[in-house]
């Protein structure tokens, strides 16, 4: 196999790759009433940033924000499937493991909020 067939079948892997997550996005997506939530949250952050003219450094803040309330609420959906897949029953440590990736999703939630106030508030002239 020359370097040119390695090549095509890299792309090749990485586009399967990234085709697997839209999917895995897509699911989640349509299932998870609380990822649609945030992403509208995320889209009314985002135009809010706009309006107020928000500076580079606090773009970039936003946006690690956004990506990393998405990826806490995307993992807490993939475990939330993956306790659903190992039992339907009753178990105490599947709903610790609900429970936890929950309080995961929660703790990023609190912390963006106090961030989003930090950054937004004094452009809303209140403090
Ligand atoms: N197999 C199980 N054994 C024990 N407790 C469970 C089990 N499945 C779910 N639970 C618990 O029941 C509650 C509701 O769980 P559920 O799976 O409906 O998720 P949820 O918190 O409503 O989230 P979502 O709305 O995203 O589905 C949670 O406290 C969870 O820990």
């Amino acid at each position: 196999m020359d370097s040119t067939d390695k090549s095509r079948r890299e792309w090749n892997r990485l586009i399967k790759s990234f085709s697997y997550a839209c999917n895995g996005f897509k699911n989640a997506f349509v299932q998870e009433r609380n990822l649609q939530i945030h992403s509208l949250i995320s889209l009314i952050v985002i135009a809010a940033g706009f309006f107020f003219g928000i500076s580079k450094s606090e773009w970039l803040v936003i946006l690690l924000l956004i990506g990393g309330m998405i990826t806490a609420e995307l993992l807490n959906t993939a475990i939330e499937r993956v306790v659903d897949l190992v039992t339907k029953d009753y178990h105490p440590l599947a709903k610790q493991a609900k429970d936890i990736a929950a309080a995961a999703v929660f703790v990023y939630a609190f912390t963006a909020i106090i961030i989003g106030l930090v950054i937004f508030l004094p452009y809303l002239n209140i403090i």
